[in-house]
């Protein structure tokens, strides 16, 4: 049977590249917004840039009627954040901006395509490494052309967690983000990590390399590619609760297996983020 994805995934490969190599080459790496109320959130005109460059090559493709954006800068500038079952594509021109204003050598662009609010693929190149992860729904994940797998570990004990510490600085919300990390460290596990990049740390699980990667306050565009990732490379998606994963609830756990995720789970906890769905206004469908 004809795939009827085939040419969007393979121009989202095309892009996502096109995307990193502007990314490498920017020298506008300046800040252009910073801090709003409790939030270090940053954003420069790269991000900007190369949004519109991705968004602009998709339009030119496929269409402006056809298919539907979310693009974290156009919602930063209130388009709306809605998944309908439109053809949708999701994306995060930088994502690792505060690696990217540093030199910190991990930076990816995430580029995710949904249909009738399920994710069909997504792609991530991890830009200053070089390295282009993908994957098809139902046919496996890869990293520059090699298939992955997720780890076989099933012993907490023997594992590698990555967590971040996120944008917001309340310091209720530090204190839980610490407090987890502290009780994930002792269980004790092999170590805690992090790359600063959502989208990385969801190719890190795919890869095995970790066993797993959970956040809150994280949005969809940092997820929906690592998504179709982590679950096309044998992993597991759950929510913070345990429950099923909600790609709009701005809160995850990615694993190898249930196992470690469960023991993960039982560890968080749990703070409020605004639902990406919630924040729009408009309501679409
Ligand atoms: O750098 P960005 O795109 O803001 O994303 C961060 C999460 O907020 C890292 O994943
Ligand atoms: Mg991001």
């Amino acid at each position: 049977m004809e795939d009827p994805w085939q040419k969007a995934y393979d121009f989202a490969v095309t892009v996502a590249r096109k995307a990193g190599e502007v990314i490498r080459k920017a020298g506008e790496s300046e800040i252009k917004v910073s801090t709003k109320s409790s939030t270090v959130d940053l954003v420069t005109k790269t991000d900007e840039r190369v949004e519109k460059i991705i968004i602009g090559s998709l339009k030119e493709e496929f269409g402006e009627g056809t298919h539907c954006f979310i693009g974290e800068e156009s919602v930063a500038k209130g388009e709306p954040c809605i998944l309908t079952h439109k053809p949708t594509w999701i994306i995060d021109p930088v994502d690792g901006t505060t690696n990217f204003v540093h030199g910190f050598p991990f930076v990816a662009v995430s580029i995710a395509f949904a249909v009738n609010k399920q994710l069909e693929f997504g792609v991530i190149y991890s830009c200053l490494e070089d390295k282009m992860y993908k994957a098809r729904n139902g046919k496996g994940a890869y990293c520059d052309d090699e298939l992955i797998q997720v780890s076989d570990v099933k012993d907490i004990n023997k594992s590698i967690i990555i967590s971040e510490h996120g944008t917001d600085r309340s310091p209720e919300k530090v204190k839980k983000i610490f407090s987890t990390m502290q009780k994930i460290l002792c269980i004790p596990v092999h170590g805690l990590r992090g790359s600063g990049t959502a989208a990385t740390n969801m190719c890190l699980v795919a890869t095995g390399a970790v066993e797993a990667f959970f956040e809150i306050g994280i949005h969809c565009w940092d997820i929906a590619a690592g998504a179709v990732i982590v679950k096309e490379a044998g992993g597991v998606l759950l929510d913070v609760d345990g429950g099923p994963f909600d790609l709009m609830s701005r809160r995850m756990v990615s694993a190898n297996n249930e196992v470690i995720a469960r023991r993960i789970i039982k560890e968080i906890e749990i703070f409020s983020a605004e639902r990406d769905d919630d924040m729009c206004e408009i309501q679409l469908e």
